[in-house]
């Protein structure tokens, strides 16, 4: 990398290399799905049981289907000839893209994936490889071959082999820019049978895209092609020695153009598959009116929007990026339309099935946003328009619209061998992918981002706070107050090698020398002065809390939010919490709430610190504001009270306790799916607790668990922490708190210090939107 990098791409880097390695190398692992801890378990899976799995499926092949995972596996197969726009970088370079690949698919759609990386250039022999692991696999992603031996290497194995095989950087890409074409044409009412395109790159991508285009409407003889040499015309001398391949020559043009400047003159679509920069300014300003610009090149586009912009500002352009509006990348099809072609058990991927994805996302963005969504990017326009052309990839509505839609053409194709026959059901069945992406704290990050707040971090000095600050502005998520001394600050952040700088950076709050502290003491006096605290014991307490001092500057509305914990002892900082910032509006009590990505969906347990016994009203409460806080991941709640009692088999007291809170939130709540008192397992599962009682109140796995007790909860949380969840969690959240207001524990990472950032700026917005309505 010779690249002189900005700050910004150095720190991205540095974020991204550090992403890779830690805490375990590379983005994947294998995972067994089935216990293995006795000898009868392993006689079960291993010899002589698995014997039994392999005759039958001798017997009857689609028995794989049943008795193995293949069903649900998928290869992301390359030999690294085109990956991202970085070029031939060869198939072990290519690997981090390939174990990304299989993240998306497993998080979006709960598909299993081997990468593989084959050192081999040779089309024939790729496609034998490739081929003879048809028994292993239930599909095939090709990804980053390059053209023009990608599309041999496709068709070849199409013909070969009975698994659906999709070259994705093809037909993925193909299938979300034809959307984006469509609903950009609507926008500015152009009819796609006169639209000129022009088109820089005639790769696999482009050349899927543009075939795609013309199957949906496009006039051939309206399309410019550009590859690396130029403008595809017949006086070329490529063409002219009848050198050029054929996925080219379908798109040769007559006429006297050479450059892709001469295509881009008057040209009403720009699609650009190829590589960074290669639109310049000056050629979009030739565009026909109301241009739509596609510059796919990852990581870099054709032209940034802000470039095309400022010349045109009439313009709608998408890109591959995530960091701009209308993110066209096949990440919005491949996990779905596998979905839909494993779960019917299609032999191919047929036309039909591509243009009902194209049909289907291209709906997506002009049906109302739901409340996930919404909820997912808060503080943008999510209405159909320039800057919302086609879903974002968050979208939980993707899995549930695409893969039926997948599975149904696939039936009408001819090619499922497992036929979905109730389609509604199948999609309801879907929902289970819906709320398991792991990225759950996306939303909070979204919020947060649309309306930076200030947040005063109590242990300014600790070097942990410091990092997260770091990311924390890189994120630009806040603006952050540390308080603490000035130097040591400057001094640990100069050591940790961090850019920061005090003034521009962040804001010092040092409380040995504080104009304000008058002020401060006055007010915690003000306030505690009838709870036997004296001016003096009011001015020493102010001095020595970082987290009184904090409490008080968000009181006092010098800060938004406060983070603070990560020395001593929880109790200390709840009560300074408690006496500056109090209770919101009706809450009657605080509580704490943890949440823990599990590969089965987040969990959140409340209430992990605050109320040691809490009563049946304390515990509807705690439900209450938990299910609450629970929306702003994007989530629906599902609220279950858990005790060591099912639906009545206990009287005990903590039994009772439990059933009578379930009767107050039912109440207080009725919106709000719940059931109680009853077991863990029955919590997570619907079929245990239909076996207790069939018409619970509470459908699917709760995502809430209201535990009976401080210790109940707190231990649980502990034990699933260092048992699963591959020790990332959220929290502890403090809930019912006047103003965000979070106290973390001694051992916070500093990956758990920007999450909880994130989620008090979230809540500091949705704080001042409501300030703002009632004022
Ligand atoms: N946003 C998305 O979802 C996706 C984006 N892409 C991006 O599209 C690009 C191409 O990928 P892919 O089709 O798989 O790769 P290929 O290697 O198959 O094709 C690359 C094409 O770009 C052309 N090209 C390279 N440099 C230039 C240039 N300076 N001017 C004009 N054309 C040029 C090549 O020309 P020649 O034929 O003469 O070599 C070739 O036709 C990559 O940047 C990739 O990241 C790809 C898939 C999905
Ligand atoms: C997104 C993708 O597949 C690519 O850029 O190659
Ligand atoms: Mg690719």
């Amino acid at each position: 990398m010779d690249k002189k990098l900005s700050d910004a791409e150095a720190a991205l880097r540095e974020a991204a290399l550090d992403y890779h390695r830690a805490p375990v190398r590379g983005k994947i692992s294998v995972t067994p799905t089935k216990p293995l801890s006795n000898q009868r378990d392993l006689s079960l899976a291993y010899s002589p049981g698995v014997a039994y799995a392999c005759l039958a499926i001798e017997e009857d092949p689609a028995l794989a289907a049943e008795y193995t995972s293949r069903a649900n596996l998928v290869a992301v197969v390359t030999n690294g000839t085109a990956v991202l726009g970085l070029g031939d970088i060869g198939p072990l370079a290519g690997k981090p893209v390939m174990e990304g690949k299989g993240c998306l698919f497993k998080k979006f759609a709960g598909i299993d994936v081997f990468d593989i990386e084959l050192a081999e250039r040779d089309p024939d022999k790729l496609v034998d490889i490739i081929a003879a692991l048809e028994p292993t696999l239930g599909g095939v992603n090709l990804e980053d071959i390059k053209a023009p031996e990608c599309f041999y290497i496709e068709r070849r194995l199409r013909e070969r082999m009975n698994v659906p095989v999709f070259h994705d950087d093809q037909h993925g890409t193909a299938i979300i820019s034809s959307a984006a074409l469509l609903n950009a044409l609507e926008l500015v009412g152009k009819d796609i049978a006169s639209v000129k395109l022009a088109v820089s790159g005639a790769g696999a991508a482009a050349i899927a895209c543009l075939d795609l285009m013309v199957d949906l409407g496009v006039r051939r003889e309206n399309v410019w092609v550009c590859d690396s040499k130029g403008l595809i015309q017949d006086q070329r001398a490529d063409v002219l020695a009848g050198k050029l391949d054929e996925s080219k020559m379908r798109y040769c043009q007559r006429g006297e153009g050479r450059t892709l400047a001469d295509a881009v003159a008057g040209a009403d679509v720009f699609l650009g598959c190829s590589a960074a920069g290669v639109l310049t300014p000056e050629m979009v300003a030739t565009m026909a009116s109301q241009p739509v610009i596609l510059a796919l090149a990852n990581p870099e586009p054709e032209i940034r929007p802000e470039l095309a912009k400022a010349v045109r500002p009439d313009c709608i352009i998408a890109t591959g990026r995530s960091d701009y509006p209308n993110q066209v990348n096949n990440v919005l099809c491949f996990p779905y339309i596998f979905r839909g072609a494993l779960d019917c058990g299609a032999t191919k991927i047929t036309e039909a099935m591509k243009i009902a994805c194209v049909h289907e996302i291209a709906a997506l963005a002009k049906a109302e946003a739901s409340s996930e969504v919404a909820a997912a990017y808060a503080g943008k326009e999510l209405k159909f328009g320039p800057d919302y052309l086609i879903p974002t990839p968050f979208d939980a509505r993707l899995i549930l619209r695409i893969a039926p839609a997948v599975a149904k053409a696939a039936a009408e194709s001819g090619v499922a061998t497992r036929p979905i026959a109730d389609l509604e059901a199948y999609r309801q069945s879907l929902t289970r992918f819906v709320y398991q992406t792991g990225m759950f704290m996306r939303p909070v990050f979204n919020a947060a981002k649309a309306r930076p707040a200030r947040v005063v971090y109590a242990e300014g000095e600790d070097e942990r706070v410091l990092r997260a600050v770091q990311a924390v502005l890189d994120e630009g998520l806040a603006r952050p107050v540390l308080v603490g001394r000035p130097a040591v600050i400057a001094e640990r952040a100069a050591q940790a090698g961090l850019r920061l700088e005090a003034g521009r950076d962040y804001e010092v709050v040092d409380p040995a020398d504080h104009p304000r502290y008058d002020e401060y003491w006055q007010a915690y006096h003000r306030l505690m002065g009838r709870d036997g605290i004296s001016p003096e014991a009011a001015r020493t307490t102010v001095r020595r809390s970082h987290t009184l001092t904090s409490a008080l500057m968000v009181r006092r509305g010098e800060a938004d939010a406060m983070v603070c914990g990560l020395a001593g002892r929880y109790d200390s900082h709840l009560e300074h919490v408690r006496a500056a910032i109090g209770l919101k509006p009706g809450a009657k009590t605080l509580a704490a709430m943890n949440a823990l990505p599990l590969d089965s969906g987040t969990l959140f347990l409340a209430d992990t610190f605050v109320n040691e016994e809490p009563s049946a009203e304390q515990l509807a409460e705690i439900a209450l504001m938990a299910a609450e806080e629970v929306r702003r991941f994007g989530l629906p709640p599902k609220v279950a009270f858990v005790s060591h009692s099912i639906f009545g088999s206990s009287a005990r007291g903590s039994a009772q306790r439990m059933r009578a809170a379930r009767d107050l939130f039912v109440k207080m709540a009725p919106h709000i799916e719940c059931d109680g008192e009853m077991h863990g397992d029955a919590a997570l599962s619907a079929e245990v607790r239909a076996r207790y009682l069939p018409d619970s109140t509470l459908t699917g796995s709760a995502n809430v668990l209201v535990l009976p007790n401080l210790d109940a909860a707190n231990i649980l949380f502990n034990v699933l922490k260092m048992t699963s969840g591959h020790g990332v969690t959220v929290g502890p959240m403090l809930l019912g708190t006047a103003a965000p207001a979070h106290i973390l524990t001694p051992s916070a990472t500093v990956r758990r210090v920007i999450n909880i950032t994130a989620l008090a700026v979230a809540e500091a917005a949705t704080l001042a939107v409501v300030r703002q309505a009632t004022t």
